[in-house]
């Protein structure tokens, strides 16, 4: 089951399209640029903005363009989704996912699953975790003493896991089992993101020591998602807890259509990975950013000192700030299905469109003082909705978990400056690296302190 990639290296070297009309590096230039690419991506990304401007092309063996504008980025999401496909890269993704929706290039099968799923990320859907989101914060930060130096990166990460398990696995999920599902998605999602990388990945029927693990993972984490579909199929279940509980009973309102069970294993993998370490990541440069910048932390308690959730915006303008900064997915990826126009430029059939959004988020041409951490530049709901601003993606592939997400996340902010303040233990922020989501070089160490 595993083995469901089907990019063979030759068929990718056989391709080409012509870019040539597009500027971008030639000659020893493109490969100077590829070297930068394996070193520091993000790096290379931002250098190519600032040598080329809005758009920028590598052609053969790339075949790929990379877009900086906020409206080729409208254009590619939203008007003209349809000449486009999800980018090469989730060939590798579907090795361990199948067709979940974010691998799903099928349009008509994607919007059939996506219908269906979406009526289980609604707001009333979310409420119901909302309880779950709070009460494993607090048991969480209990173990927490007085004043306790931590890397709150894997705090976060425990956190959040327990809560995907919580969520979407459900409390049919035994120890033993969380723990194989925790050791699987971790693996898998870094050899995949490992692998996206690599010009030339070894195929997976190679017996290396790294695929008979990837393998051996895989196995796990497949047959436990299996026997728990397999119990809730049995169960009569009206009160449905979990994402998995939910999807099991699922019924299109119009169609009456069900999700079989291979569909319903892949979306559950699918979450696992997609929701895997994005909201730890982002929580935790959040909790950075305001070990920083003390006076908005101190801000922000007294505001929750005397109101509730619901009414402090300010708390979610803190999170979409630290996420226009420090993107989970530095990266978003499309291909062209059929030639379309960005601006003056035609952009032919099977080229790899790449939209950096982690440069984009942080262009002075699209936010003031880019660079700062303002949370009250999204009191402007012109900022919310700008295509300059992209971290769960806009249009109908947008994160389907975007509302769950900003829930978690919210929740768990405010539970944690209610009862703790923060301090860097160093100078300055860690440096940032792309790895399967955005996350701190050596962790994010900081001082938590118990409020009185
Ligand atoms: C801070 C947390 C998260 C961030 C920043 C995030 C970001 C994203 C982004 C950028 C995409 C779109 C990719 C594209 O356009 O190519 C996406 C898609 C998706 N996300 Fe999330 N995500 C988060 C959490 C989650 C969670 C918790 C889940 C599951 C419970 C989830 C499930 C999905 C799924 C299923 C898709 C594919 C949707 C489709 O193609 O129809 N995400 N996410």
């Amino acid at each position: 089951m595993a083995n469901k990639n089907r990019r063979s290296a030759f068929t990718k070297a056989l391709s080409f399209v012509d870019l040539s009309k597009i500027p971008g590096p030639r000659g020893i230039d493109y490969f100077h640029y590829v070297q930068f690419f394996q070193r520091d991506i993000l790096g290379a990304f931002t250098k190519v903005n600032r040598d080329y401007g809005d758009i920028g092309s590598f052609p053969w063996p790339m075949n790929s363009i990379i877009i900086y504008s906020p409206e080729f980025a409208r254009r590619v999401l939203v008007e003209n989704h349809k000449s486009y496909i999800k980018g090469e890269q989730i060939e590798e993704l579907r090795a361990v996912v199948g067709n979940g929706l974010a691998t799903n290039n099928d349009y008509e099968s994607w919007l059939r699953i996506r219908t269906i799923i979406a009526k289980e990320f609604n707001a009333k859907a979310i409420q119901s975790f909302n309880k779950n989101f709070e009460r494993l914060c607090l048991e969480h930060i209990s173990g927490w003493s007085g004043k306790s130096e931590m890397d709150v990166c894997e705090e976060m990460k425990f956190l959040t896991f327990k809560i995907a398990c919580d969520t979407l696995l459900g409390v049919s999920l035994s120890k033993e089992d969380a723990h194989k599902v925790n050791e699987a998605v971790h693996f898998t999602s870094l050899v995949t993101y490992e692998r996206i990388f690599q010009f030339f990945p070894v195929p997976y029927w190679v017996p290396t020591k790294k695929n008979e693990a990837f393998h051996r993972h895989y196995k796990n984490l497949s047959t436990i998602v299996n026997k728990l579909i397999l119990q809730e199929k049995g169960r009569q279940n009206s009160h449905p807890s979990s994402v998995l509980e939910r999807l099991v009973h699922a019924v299109d309102p119009e169609t009456k259509d069900r999700l079989s069970d291979d569909e319903l294993h892949d979306e559950i993998l699918t979450m696992l990975l997609a929701g895997h370490e994005t909201s730890a990541h982002s929580l935790t440069w959040t909790i950075g950013l305001l070990a920083k910048h003390q006076e908005i932390q101190e801000k922000l308690h007294k505001l929750i000192s005397e109101n509730s959730l619901e009414n402090i915006p300010y708390l979610q303008w803190i999170i979409m700030e630290s996420m226009r900064l420090y993107p989970s997915f530095p990266v978003l990826s499309r291909k062209t299905a059929e030639t379309d126009t960005l601006g003056p430029y035609t952009i032919p059939k099977n080229t790899n469109v790449v939209i950096p959004i982690y440069v984009i988020q942080r262009n002075q041409e699209n936010f003031a003082d880019a660079l700062t951490f303002n949370p009250e530049r999204f009191a402007s709901a012109e900022t919310q909705k700008s295509f300059a601003y992209l971290p769960f993606s806009k249009g109908p592939r947008k994160c389907i978990a975007e509302a769950f997400a900003m829930s978690e996340m919210a929740i768990i902010l405010y539970q944690l400056i209610k009862h703790f303040s923060f301090e860097l233990i160093h100078t300055d922020l860690p440096q940032e690296v792309a790895s399967v989501s955005l996350k701190p070089v050596g962790g994010m160490n900081v001082r938590a302190i118990k409020r009185k």
